[in-house]
């Protein structure tokens, strides 16, 4: 019998976990409503809170007119051993209440909190333990009154509402009807029964209790009921004998009205034959026996229920992430594990393995030679502007055997335009390279729960990407600056040989220099160095687009490859512990999920070992 009264203390401990939770059913399969419970249902002024009070042997439910109970009591007795006698509510720990006057007034106060004083009612259960050694132990639901209209002040709805509340309490397979009727009302249009009928129709866990039997027309009586041939439940019917309104008004003690109910069954010639059976004492034991054995029936499938729902909390758990550590090394480690992560998932984007990447191969191969194609040569070797820079190369002079300055500014003039198609290789690159910073920052599946460290690594990898590019731009700057600065002695070498040549084809046969007065010569040899440029800036073309991307890969994506975060984990390195834990900062709704499991975890395991405990003692 021990382990039976600790099963229900078990139940009891295990529904107040829930609650504290928010874990009160109604919403999916939760361990609240895996749990056994008893729900009171019945009409208005049925006698409901009555029968609870009488089970307790106190006086502490609110009274008054309309609809009191708005929110549904969640009543657990704990029997004690020893004389005290005290009630606690579960908004309230620790504060031990042994005036029931103050207990009826905080339930009224505590409706309406969440109520309002607007005569709403509201589906979150106010919880109450009562200790003391008149009662067994038993969890009880005490639920609004069903009525038939809303009074004044009521939404229309109320009486829809209050019927969906208990609906969803007593449709529950786990929930015990205990079904109220008045016995000066026929049972045939008694609201419990038609509710537990339509839930529980074999009427298994539904239990039959006839009130106000003192009420009863003179010369009528209810054995019929009661001996359950009205109506048949698997469970006996039980009688009672609350105190009458005249009995409240007076202040009869509970006791004192438990007693004279028993000897009301005793005396009576109705029911003296049943007395045994009848009464808020016998229906309370009756109760605590019959949850005690639906407990245990029950307890294999709630640990079936309850491992399930560990595997799943434990798997939502990885799926969002563990969290952090306190201490300051091991936040750092997990930085730099994130960091490395997110590199991994970066280097994957620039080798192969993730898209990407293919994107700097493609500046090489089609946006460096296009826009090198695309550089006004045309304009820049007209015979017009050759003549121009060639005449103004050697200002007053006329120019003796070649006009060596004016091929110098014609070429040094070309190559400035290479720094164009240069620069922009550099920036093209770098955009690649920023691009796959955000898509990689975004892959890394790990760093998907670190809002604040995501911006941290965005802001670390695009200040090293800017350096690179500015390193990028010197270096491509450079090559172009280096073409102009020695030029390739062999290409004009070669020239020299050839105009010999051609020249031997000219009718006048004399070395002499072109006057300025000789056109047809001097288009004729403009044309030659114009053409001779282009040729050599051809040649130095050919050269930067080979060398170009060499620069680039060599400056930006090998360097980001190498060391795109070295700076930052330097600067991490010497961070304080307080501002690695900001840099761990996460989504807030996120921190508060994992809170919740991990409530949620302890409560189930811990429930687990307690049904260990008990169950197999
Ligand atoms: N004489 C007598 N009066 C009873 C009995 N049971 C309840 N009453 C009276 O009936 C009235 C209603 O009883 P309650 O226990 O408040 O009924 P309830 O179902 O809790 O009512 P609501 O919460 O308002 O729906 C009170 O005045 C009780 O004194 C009984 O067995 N005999």
């Amino acid at each position: 019998m021990a382990t039976m009264e600790s099963l229900i203390g078990l139940v009891n401990k295990i529904q107040r976990a829930c609650t504290v939770l928010g874990d009160h059913g109604g919403q999916g399969m939760s361990l609240w409503e895996a749990l056994p419970s008893v729900a009171v249902v019945g009409g208005q002024s049925s006698g409901k809170s009555s029968v609870l009070e009488s089970i307790v042997g106190r006086d502490f439910l609110p009274r008054g007119s309309g609809i009191v109970t708005r929110r549904p009591l969640v009543l657990q007795l704990h029997k004690t051993a020893s004389g005290a006698e005290y009630a606690e509510f579960l908004h309230a720990p620790k504060r031990r209440l042994t005036d029931f006057a103050a207990v009826r007034k905080e339930i009224s106060d505590e409706t309406d909190r969440i109520t309002g004083k607007t005569k709403q009612i509201s589906n979150i259960p106010i919880h109450l333990s009562i200790y003391s050694p008149h009662v067994v132990n038993l969890t009880l639901i005490d639920l609004p009154g069903l009525t038939k209209v809303a009074v004044e002040g009521q939404s229309d709805s109320i009486v829809e509402d209050i019927e969906n509340m208990v609906r969803s309490y007593v449709e529950k397979p786990n929930c015990i009807i205990l079904a109220i009727t008045p016995a000066n009302q026929d049972i045939a249009t008694s609201d419990a029964i038609k509710l537990a009928r339509e839930v529980d129709p074999s009427g298994e866990r539904t239990f039959g209790v006839l009130t106000k039997l003192d009420l009863m027309d003179k010369g009528t009586n209810a054995t019929e009921v009661l001996e359950g041939r009205a109506y048949r439940l698997q469970h006996p019917w039980v009688g009672i004998v609350n105190r009458s309104q005249a009995d409240i008004n007076k202040n009869v003690d509970m006791i004192v009205a438990r007693r004279k109910e028993r000897e009301y069954f005793e005396t009576s010639p109705d029911y003296g034959h049943l007395a045994s059976r009848m009464g808020s004492e016998y229906l309370a034991k009756l109760l605590s026996q019959h949850l005690e054995l639906v407990i245990k029936q029950r307890i294999p499938s709630i640990i079936a229920m309850i491992n399930k729902t560990i595997d799943e909390l434990n798997a939502e758990l990885d799926r969002i992430g563990r969290p952090i550590a306190a201490d300051g090394g091991a936040q750092l480690y997990m930085i730099l594990e994130l960091c490395r992560a997110f590199d991994r998932v970066f280097k994957e984007h620039l080798d192969g393995g993730r898209p990407g990447g293919d994107r700097i191969y493609g500046v090489f191969d089609h946006q460096l030679p296009a826009a090198l194609k695309k550089l006004p040569f045309d304009r820049h070797l007209s015979l017009k502007n050759v003549q121009k820079v060639v005449n103004e190369a050697d200002g007053y002079q006329p120019h003796l055997i070649a006009p060596e300055q004016g091929y110098r500014r014609l070429i040094d003039g070309s190559i400035t335009y290479f720094k164009g198609p240069a620069e922009a290789s550099v920036d093209a690159v770098h955009f690649v390279l920023k691009e796959l910073v955000r898509k990689s920052i975004a892959e890394t599946e790990e760093l998907k729960r670190f809002p604040t460290l995501q911006t941290d690594i965005a802001t670390a990898a695009n200040e090293a990407l800017e350096r690179f590019r500015e390193e990028g731009r010197k270096t491509v700057i450079r090559l172009v600056e280096m073409e102009s600065s020695y030029l390739t002695v062999d290409f004009f070498r070669k020239l020299h040989a050839e105009p010999e040549r051609k020249t031997e084809r000219k009718p006048e046969k004399n070395a002499n220099p072109p006057g300025p007065n000789d056109d047809l010569y001097h288009d004729h040899s403009l044309r030659r160095i114009g053409s001779n440029v282009s040729a050599y800036i051809a040649m130095v073309s050919d050269t930067l687009k080979n060398t170009i991307p060499k620069a680039v890969v060599y400056c930006q994506v090998r360097e980001a490859k190498r060391s795109l975060l070295t700076n930052f984990y330097a600067q991490i390195g010497r961070r304080e512990k307080e501002r690695l834990s900001a840099m761990l900062d996460e989504d807030p709704h996120l921190m508060e999920r994992r809170t919740q499991i991990a409530k949620r975890l302890e409560l189930y395991k811990s429930a687990r070992d307690e049904i260990d405990a008990v169950a197999w003692k």
